[in-house]
């Protein structure tokens, strides 16, 4: 099966180096200087490499794909997709390895916003237009990785995908693409309701991260404040409610999900990490979304849009969010 990563960064590097240690010819569409470090010395993830299939920054040098692994930041998508259409042929199976509300969430879904692409990351449908939700097989990524240097991706926690069809049901597309992502040495789930594993990840990054670039707080600091503890679970509170009107309901309480994210210690989440290096945040993806998807649903949110207007404005103020 061949692969294509798109964004060898510190997920995609981890995934594209896995695989290719695998033996899986797998090429990269990359920039800049992980392009170069790809062409140089093929994938390297920890202290492993392995010859990369081919590396373009053009993916008209690449072609079709079997299967096309979506790894940049989510914010990156509506600009870079149309120029990602050379890697998809009519039986490319794409795989986006994103945090946040993906443009395929409502395909096949269901319910009151059954096929709906949201403003806040499709906002000219550049997205859907070049990876067609039809053929999108949903992935939640439960891994931590970072870049040691660009080219260089180190695993830092977990293996855990989840992969599922955005209808729930089961295809010879998703056992495939399980089987090969074990060959990688990650541990797979493939899913009968990948939404509800989306927004599951979802329900616990939507706070810390915004918050976090806010207060460039750790998370132990953020939760240890009463207030911002309380207000955390008040968007949480919104969020599952969202969720439950949508069809992806969550179990847990807000309490034991703020306990295991207390249980993680002192930890920098990717957001703050992104805000410190000053590179953009990805905020449309985990706050805006969630907004849209209420204010479509007529579900009053104070306390999300509260958490997005504030993010937003300091981000704007730090030039790591686009000005309206
Ligand atoms: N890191 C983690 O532990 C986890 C991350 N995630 C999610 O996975 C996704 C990817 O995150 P992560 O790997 O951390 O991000 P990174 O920033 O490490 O990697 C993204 C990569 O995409 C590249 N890229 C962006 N635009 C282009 C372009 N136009 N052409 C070629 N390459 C491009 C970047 O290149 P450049 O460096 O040049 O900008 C970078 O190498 C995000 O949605 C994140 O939230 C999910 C779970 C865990
Ligand atoms: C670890 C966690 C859950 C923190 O919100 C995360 O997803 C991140 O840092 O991006």
């Amino acid at each position: 099966m061949r692969v294509c990563v798109v964004g060898a960064g510190a997920v995609g590097g981890v995934l594209g180096g896995r695989l290719a240690r695998a033996g899986v010819p797998v090429s990269a569409l990359a920039r800049g200087a992980t392009l170069d470090a790809l062409r140089t010395r093929g994938w390297l993830v920890d202290s492993e490499s392995a010859p990369a299939a081919a590396v373009s920054a053009d993916a008209a040098d690449l072609g079709p794909h079997d299967v096309v692994i979506v790894a940049v930041k989510s914010h990156h998508l509506p600009v870079l997709a149309p120029a990602l259409t050379p890697l998809i042929g009519p039986s490319t199976v794409v795989v986006p390895a994103l945090n946040g509300v993906p443009w395929w969430f409502f395909h096949e879904f269901g319910g009151a916003l059954e096929g709906t692409v949201l403003d806040a990351t499709d906002p000219d449908r550049t997205v859907t237009a070049a990876l067609p939700p039809s053929q999108v097989l949903g992935c939640v990524v439960h891994l931590a990785a970072r870049q040691a240097e660009p080219g260089h991706a180190l695993l830092t926690a977990g293996d855990e995908l989840i992969i599922g069809e955005p209808s729930g049901a089961p295809s010879e597309r998703a056992g495939r693409v399980a089987e090969l992502l074990r060959s990688g040495g990650f541990r797979v789930t493939v899913s009968d309701a990948i939404q509800r594993d989306v927004w599951f990840k979802l329900w616990g990054n939507m706070t810390m991260n915004p918050i976090s670039a806010l207060t460039s707080a750790t998370a132990d600091l953020i939760l240890d404040d009463p207030l911002v503890n309380a207000f955390i679970q008040r968007v949480m509170t919104e969020a599952a409610a969202i969720g439950a009107l949508i069809g992806a309901p969550i179990a847990q309480s807000t309490e034991d999900r703020v306990a295991v994210t207390r249980r993680l210690g002192a930890f920098k989440t990717s957001m703050l990490q992104d805000a410190e290096a000053g590179r953009p945040i990805e905020l449309d993806a985990l706050v805006t979304a969630v907004s849209e998807i209420g204010a479509r649903l007529a579900v009053p949110t104070p306390n999300i849009d509260a958490l997005l207007g504030l993010t937003r404005l300091a981000a704007r103020r730090r030039g790591l969010y686009p000005t309206a």
